[in-house]
């Protein structure tokens, strides 16, 4: 596999390497390693508590390593200061968190167009662009609702326009479909995977799903923190 100048396999968007990760005395990774290239769509799966989330949260800058590097187009992420991360988190990462990550004071179109705003794109039409989004997650009748007034299957849909409304680079996406029913979480996944596929966008999903893991061209096994097995981005 050829290697660019800082080591990393070619065509690589987004990598943890080595990664440890501990919360007061108990570790959550002892070791994980994923690499994922623009365009590609990666299943993380492993028992419960074997750190998934963790994982993602590290890979998406929002927790910061005890050891190990993260590198995104090349560059560190893990070292940069706070407001570095946030900025280049809002302009290239879409992340789809498994808890209570809508605003509740807003709607939902206020909600998924939020990131846009942030960007300095116009109310009109930030709200044009998320209310796109959620005709095609299939949610366009909550579009005025705020989150308290919805379903949990609705609000992870409205949390998913939302992470797609930016184009964003690469989604990380903590069990996106684990609220919906049979039939809703495989539109719901199908909507995620095209819409990657549409910007090339880069897919890394933690699920419990098989379907969901199936879906995906590469599955990453996380086991006591470690992922198991050699990953593109694994070291010795
Ligand atoms: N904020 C936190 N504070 C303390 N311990 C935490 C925190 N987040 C996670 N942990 C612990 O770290 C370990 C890994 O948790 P993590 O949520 O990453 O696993 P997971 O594989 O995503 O689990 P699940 O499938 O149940 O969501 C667990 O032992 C968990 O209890």
């Amino acid at each position: 596999m050829t290697q660019t100048q800082q080591g990393q396999p070619s065509g690589v968007l987004l990598e943890g390497r080595g990664l440890h990760k501990a919360y007061a005395a108990s570790p959550a990774l002892t070791g994980a390693s994923l690499a994922v290239r623009s365009g590609e769509v990666v299943a993380v799966t492993g028992a419960s508590g074997s750190g998934k989330s963790t994982l993602l949260l590290c890979l998406a800058g929002v927790v910061r390593p005890d050891a190990g590097v993260v590198t995104f187009g090349g560059r560190r992420l893990d070292d940069l200061d706070d407001d570095a991360r946030t900025r280049m988190r809002r302009s290239s990462i879409g992340l789809v968190l498994q808890f209570g990550q809508l605003v509740p004071e807003l709607s939902a179109v206020e909600n998924v167009g939020l990131p846009l705003l942030l960007d300095g794109v116009a109310r009109r039409e930030a709200a044009s662009a998320a209310r796109h989004w959620l005709d095609r997650l299939g949610v366009a009748d909550v579009a005025d609702a705020r989150p308290a007034q919805m379903s949990g299957g609705q609000a992870q849909r409205v949390a998913i326009a939302r992470a797609l409304v930016t184009s964003p680079r690469v989604v990380l996406a903590d069990e996106p479909t684990g609220a919906l029913d049979t039939v809703t979480a495989e539109r719901t996944l199908d909507v995620l995977v095209e819409a990657t596929r549409e910007t090339g966008a880069a897919l890394v999903v933690v699920t419990h799903d098989n379907r969901v893991a199936a879906a995906a061209e590469r599955e990453v096994v996380l086991r006591d923190g470690a992922t198991v097995g050699a990953d593109l981005g694994a070291r010795p």
